[in-house]
């Protein structure tokens, strides 16, 4: 069998993670306000109505609306503001003066806008028609007691902690963040801050995976930078084992001579599948040591991100406990030509933009998977199909505009 040969496909690679592993099912509670990002544990259902009761949605009136004609004289005979409601009954011939939010006074059924009357004294001329609900907002139309508003499994965003606050909820039962040991591997890295001397560069990847980790609500723990040397990098899995319910290694996965990060962990734990027909992040490997899964990303620092992307995040999000993530998927036209060979699935660094009635996807810079800067530059991923081959101008390409991780 050649070597192209065994490359499992990327769809093929992402079901076989989702087949091996189970999400995690440690629980904890939490105030609301520590609930952001995290994964939803069990499904919350409305305790009560949104809003509780009627209410005005201007500063005016409560009225009768069919006593409140053009031209038509109220009397005013008391006010509602909101956390003060009007304790008496509107009966026809008055109105109540009534503010944004306040209750509507029993007898009311609409509410004329304050600009849509004179007032004179204790009294006011309506100076437009209204019909019955005008300007009220009713009990329940927000949000009815029972409906869900949280499915378990869903990573609570802003408005979700909004929503539960709405709903006087003030704790949340969500799973337990992961924690995910990671290290970068190579003799040529220096962590920024120090000189580099000939032959080095700095090691850029673990403070690219850190901060997209960031993303996802992930207690990170960083094992810094590891030596090419056998025993060095065993001692670190060794270590992040004890620790992580996952570890990211950095570099050491293709066939060189210092490439040692498979290897170890072939002898420590076990590789369930090595090299995906993607690129960048051809040589991607993933495995398990004890309990702990491995993701072993390719050292040049655009594979790292895009595998980290494409492979780890739904890993890492599935087994928080979240549904397995499908991407966001746009369909747009390709405004250059781009080089391509069937074989790998070619995730292009693309610029993604609304030009008119359309959607216009350009590569940008260098498609080099060492060029960093290719990322930054770019909006999104232009997805070129593993058996595609050429693409001309005007063709229509597979769009992932960036997520959470990359923006
Ligand atoms: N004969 C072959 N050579 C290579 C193959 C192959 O199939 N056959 N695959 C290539 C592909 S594709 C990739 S991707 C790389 C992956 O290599 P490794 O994961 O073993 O990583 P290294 O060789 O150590 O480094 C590759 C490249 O990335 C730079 N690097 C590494 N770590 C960092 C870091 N932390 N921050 C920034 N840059 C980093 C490193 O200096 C190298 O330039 O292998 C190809 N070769
Ligand atoms: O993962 Mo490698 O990028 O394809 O250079």
């Amino acid at each position: 069998m050649s070597d192209q040969a065994r490359w499992l496909s990327l769809p093929d690679a992402l079901e076989a993670i989702r087949k091996t592993v189970s999400p995690h099912t440690d629980q904890v509670t939490v105030p609301l306000i520590h609930a952001l990002d995290k994964v939803a544990a069990q499904q919350i259902a409305a305790p009560l109505d949104v809003p509780g009761y009627d209410n005005s949605a201007m500063d005016g009136y409560a009225v009768i609306a069919a006593d409140a004609n053009t031209g038509s004289t109220l009397e005013i005979i008391g006010e509602a503001l909101a956390g003060h409601p009007f304790a008496g009954e509107i009966k026809a011939g008055s109105c109540v003066r009534i503010m944004t939010g306040a209750m509507l006074p029993a007898g009311a059924d609409a509410v004329i806008m304050q600009e849509q009357t004179s007032s004179s004294g204790q009294s006011i001329v309506c100076g437009s028609p209204l019909i019955e609900g005008d300007n009220i907002r009713l009990a329940g139309s927000d949000l009815t007691a029972g409906e869900t508003i949280i499915h378990a499994g869903q990573r609570l965003r802003p408005v979700d902690i909004g929503l539960l606050a709405s709903m006087g909820i003030a704790e949340v039962m969500v799973n337990k963040p992961l924690t995910v040991a990671t290290f970068s591997t190579g003799d040529e890295l220096v962590p920024p801050g120090q000189p580099l001397q000939s032959g080095q560069i700095y090691d850029s990847n673990r403070y690219t995976i850190q901060a997209m980790l960031s993303r996802l609500d992930i207690d990170v723990v960083d094992l810094g930078l590891v030596r090419d040397d056998p025993d060095a990098i065993a001692a670190t899995f060794k270590k992040a084992m004890e620790q992580a319910d996952v570890i990211i290694t950095s570099a050491g996965v293709s066939v060189g001579d210092a490439d040692y990060t498979k290897e170890v962990m072939e002898q420590l734990g076990e590789i369930n599948f090595w090299k995906i027909a993607m690129k960048p992040g051809k040589p991607f490997a993933f495995g398990k040591l004890g309990n702990c899964w491995f993701c072993g990303l390719p050292g040049n620092p655009v594979a790292a991100v895009v595998t980290l992307n494409q492979i780890v995040q739904p890993l890492l999000r599935y087994l928080a406990g979240e549904n397995w993530p499908e991407p966001t998927v746009y369909r747009a036209v390709a405004s250059k030509p781009m080089r391509k060979k069937p074989g790998r699935a070619d995730f292009q660094r693309g610029w993604l933009e609304q030009l008119g009635e359309r959607l216009e996807a350009s590569p940008v810079g260098s498609q080099s998977s060492g060029v960093l800067s290719s990322v930054a530059n770019a909006n999104c991923f232009i997805l070129l199909e593993q058996d595609r081959g050429n693409v001309e101008a005007g063709e229509i390409v597979t769009v992932l505009p960036f997520d959470r991780l990359l923006q």
